[in-house]
């Protein structure tokens, strides 16, 4: 599945939370959206899976119109793992990772023995296959992203939109969940934060910067010094990663403030000198 957004725009009231993006995934592709806080990248995500109806432009899934396509068609196609996908009733485990199937249900039809395989299999990728009879409230943060993830990967879907998707895993089970973006069969736009982790995973990065696309291209070309200066503020040397070639970051802390605007609490050296 390709997914097109093209010059979509957000705006409340008079203020652009998101300018003229124009960004495609091509089927099979993972396709990495990073910025700093507030620059918009939650917002264009929201338009992909129906959380927000944007102001201007349109979203294309392998040309048709997601405006309109029924509720069901959509959820259908675009899964979502966001920081919206909470679960505020004691379901167990099981059940809200069975709850992924219902786009593809009709009434109270129970699941099929393929999809409650499905389930058993997704909930043993995920690792909580062990939690399965297991109410989620209880779980820790770490363990319920990783049920919802399950829930995701149920759904069946050919476009995954993920919005920070490592928040609260450990890092094992960010590795894990990252690799199963590499699937040939979907078609990914990710939100995150961890600039490394981004290179790692991604076909292709795009930056946004107060709603507005920077530059998008492969992890190469885009993870470089001037650019996480520039749109982050922060100084960092890039190094190769020594196995695959990956742009990895090495940040300093003790690195003096940069010309972006780094407003950080004094540093070792000058905390102490100021009047
Ligand atoms: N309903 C709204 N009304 C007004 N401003 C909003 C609304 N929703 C979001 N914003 C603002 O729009 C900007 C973009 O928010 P968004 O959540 O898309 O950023 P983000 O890039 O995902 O940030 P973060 O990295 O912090 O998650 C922020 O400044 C936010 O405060």
């Amino acid at each position: 599945m390709t997914l097109q957004l093209d010059d979509l725009s957000v705006a409340v009231g008079d203020l652009a939370l998101v300018r003229a993006l124009s960004l495609t995934v091509g089927a099979g592709e993972v396709v990495g959206l990073v910025g700093p806080n507030g620059s918009g990248k939650s917002t264009a995500l929201r338009c992909v899976y129906r959380a927000l109806r944007p102001t201007g432009g349109t979203v294309w899934l392998d040309e048709r119109d997601l405006a309109g396509l029924s509720l069901r068609e959509s959820a259908r196609a675009v899964a979502a793992l966001t920081q919206e996908s909470g679960t505020e009733l004691d379901f167990t485990v099981a059940e809200v990772v069975a709850l992924g199937r219902t786009p593809h249900l009709r009434g109270n039809q129970p699941l099929s023995a393929r999809e409650r395989e499905l389930c058993r299999r997704a909930m043993r990728r995920m690792d909580v296959l062990h939690l399965a009879d297991r109410g989620v409230l209880a779980l820790s943060g770490g363990e319920r992203q990783r049920v919802l993830a399950a829930r995701a990967l149920v759904q069946e879907a050919g476009l995954l939109v993920l919005d920070e998707p490592t928040n609260h895993l450990d890092i094992r089970h960010q590795v894990a969940l990252l690799r199963l973006l590499r699937d040939p069969a979907l078609t990914v736009l990710v939100v995150l934060h961890d600039l490394n982790l981004a290179a790692a995973v991604c076909d292709r990065i795009a930056v946004l910067r107060d709603g507005a696309l920077v530059t998008v291209g492969p992890p190469r070309a885009v993870i470089t010094e001037e650019l996480v200066r520039d749109v982050f503020g922060v100084a960092a040397t890039v190094v190769p990663h020594p196995l695959t070639g990956d742009p990895q970051l090495l940040y300093t802390l003790s690195a003096p403030a940069t010309a972006a605007g780094d407003e950080s609490e004094p540093t070792r050296e000058t905390r102490g000198s100021r009047p």
